[in-house]
């Protein structure tokens, strides 16, 4: 363990001893703490995380639970996806997203052609996941107990086409969302099946969620870009990578400012994942324009016109609000 690491561990077993002052800093709004400095910035004891654990997450920005899904839910979260690509089932506000090369190309029919759900939340058998109870006991260390599920997705890695679009460029999640703060906003990922760096894994780049948010684009790809695949513009190529090698039911629980991407699938499987973006229901939003988040706004609002209909009275920040499902507590500035 780190100095820096050590250091925590002295000053939170001193706090855990004396009043619970961790927990004050965590809950006040403001994070204002006046007897003691605060240590634990992004987590709070709710009897859940060893402060081992709590540590970890506050240095790399991210934790993996192993098998924290059931093989049984994993394989009813498939089936669905199965009769959602079949359209077996229609699903309100569901975004079926294939691959550029493959959109592009020939015609392709089923799940071999979709690349990832977006926005599953009308979908009772997918949404479960997003309120499976062990799940939500860890949400709950990060965001606190009023939790929002804000972005949902299923994720089909496919088998790259040759051109390396199965990519998925290394971001920042929180440069989609125009809410904060960002330490009460979380991503869990669960992998339903065993995804290694052969089938592209989520790639990482711990205690990156230190920094700020990042000015993001389109990297300069040569075979091709998916739509709103942007990636952090410069990020420091020598920062340490870990690659995230998880079985089936293993599950990630990271911070919205840490940097990572995944690989190419060079399987030829399909790679799958399923993913919900939680936060406090007291997070509060915000106005986007002037900032680097305004280019990914202004291609939302472009979408959510076309898909909906509707003018540019809607704003970036409606979009969101309308897709935000309450999941835990009370729905409250969200
Ligand atoms: C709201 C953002 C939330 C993100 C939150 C958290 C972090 C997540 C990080 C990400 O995952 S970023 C990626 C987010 N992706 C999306 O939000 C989904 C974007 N994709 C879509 O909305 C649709 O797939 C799209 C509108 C691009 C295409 O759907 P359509 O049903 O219109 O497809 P269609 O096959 O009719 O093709 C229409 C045009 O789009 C093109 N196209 C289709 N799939 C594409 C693709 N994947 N990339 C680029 N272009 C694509 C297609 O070639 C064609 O071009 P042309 O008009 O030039 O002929
Ligand atoms: N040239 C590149 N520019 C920017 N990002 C890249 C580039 N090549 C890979 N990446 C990104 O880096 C992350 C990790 O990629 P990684 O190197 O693990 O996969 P890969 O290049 O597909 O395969 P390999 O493990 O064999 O190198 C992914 O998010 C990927 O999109
Ligand atoms: O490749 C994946 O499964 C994750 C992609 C990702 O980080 C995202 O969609 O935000
Ligand atoms: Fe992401
Ligand atoms: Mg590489």
């Amino acid at each position: 363990m780190s100095r820096a690491a050590d250091r925590l561990k002295v000053v939170l077993n001193h706090l855990d001893r004396s009043h619970g002052a961790v927990r004050a800093s965590f809950t006040s709004a403001q994070n204002v703490s006046y007897h003691h400095p605060q240590v634990l910035q992004y987590t709070s004891d709710t009897g859940v995380l060893t402060p081992e654990q709590r540590i970890a997450y506050e240095e790399n920005g991210f934790i993996l639970i192993r098998k924290l899904v059931s093989d049984q839910d994993i394989d009813r979260f498939r089936k669905e996806f199965e009769r959602i690509c079949k359209r077996e089932v229609k699903v309100p506000g569901l975004v079926v997203m294939r691959d550029v090369t493959i959109a592009k190309s020939e015609y392709v029919e089923g799940e071999k052609a979709v690349t990832k759900l977006q926005d599953y939340q009308e979908d009772l058998e997918l949404f479960r996941y997003c309120t499976l109870p062990q799940i939500l006991k860890y949400v709950e260390c990060f965001t606190g107990p009023n939790i929002m599920a804000m972005h949902t997705m299923l994720i089909n890695k496919p088998p790259d086409t040759g051109k390396k679009t199965s990519r998925h460029p290394m971001h920042q999640d929180l440069h989609y969302f125009p809410f904060r703060p960002a330490d009460r906003i979380v991503c869990s990922w669960t992998a339903m099946e065993k995804v290694h760096r052969g089938n592209g894994c989520l790639v990482v780049l711990p205690g990156s969620h230190h920094g700020t948010l990042l000015e993001h684009d389109y990297p300069e790809w040569e075979g091709g870009v998916n739509k709103m695949y942007h990636g952090v513009r410069n990020y420091d190529p020598n920062h340490p990578r870990v690659h995230l090698e998880m079985e089936k039911g293993d599950t990630v629980f990271f911070h919205p400012l840490l940097i990572h991407g995944s690989g190419m699938n060079q399987t030829d499987g399909f790679r799958k994942a399923i993913s919900c973006h939680y936060a406090s229901s007291d997070c509060y939003y915000i106005d986007v324009k002037g900032t680097t988040q305004e280019n990914i706004s202004n291609e939302v609002k472009e979408l959510a016109a076309k898909k909906y209909g509707v003018d540019d009275t809607v704003t970036f920040q409606d979009t969101w609000a309308l897709r935000g499902r309450l999941v835990q507590g009370d729905r409250a500035s969200m």
